[in-house]
């Protein structure tokens, strides 16, 4: 029964440039997922809030520094895994210092929301498209 999944909380971000585009991440070969492009994040660590978690997530994943003043909540995924229930908020970043870089060796994309949906997401992605496209 699907009641009998762990709840696995990720945050993630929708970080967005002066031209309104989106970053998006390559998953790695080897791990879950590989090849797909999803939202810079991850798991939050012993006693993290999902914002402190976030803006350690965007330092050790893309080497860019943000305040939890930057972040906006946008929406949430909350999406069935074999093995374990993904809850993910979205957050929205405009306001960053640095020049996000793939620091663990990842690809990354500046995408348009029009042009989310050429890129392969994971399944738990599909259904926050449409909110990046009504707010860009
Ligand atoms: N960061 C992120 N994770 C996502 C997205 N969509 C989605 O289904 N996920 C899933 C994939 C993973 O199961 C989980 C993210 O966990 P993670 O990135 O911290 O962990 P991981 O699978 O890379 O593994 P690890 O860090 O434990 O090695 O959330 C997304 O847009 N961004």
């Amino acid at each position: 029964m699907s009641g009998e999944r762990a709840l696995l909380v990720v945050v993630a971000c929708a970080l967005i440039d002066a031209d309104s585009r989106i970053l998006l991440s390559e998953r790695p070969t080897g791990k879950a997922l590989a090849g797909l492009w999803e939202f810079p994040g991850g798991k939050l660590d012993q006693g993290e809030t999902p914002e402190v978690a976030l803006i350690r997530e965007l330092r050790e994943e893309l080497g860019i520094e943000t305040q939890a003043a930057c972040l906006a909540p946008l929406t949430f995924a909350s999406h069935s895994y074999d093995g374990f229930h993904l809850l993910m908020p979205l957050y929205v970043c405009r306001r960053y210092q640095g020049i996000p870089t793939g620091r663990e060796g990842q690809r990354l994309k500046w995408v348009r929301a029009s042009q989310l949906r050429d890129y392969p997401m994971p399944p738990a992605d599909e259904p926050l498209i449409a909110h990046l496209v009504d707010l860009l």
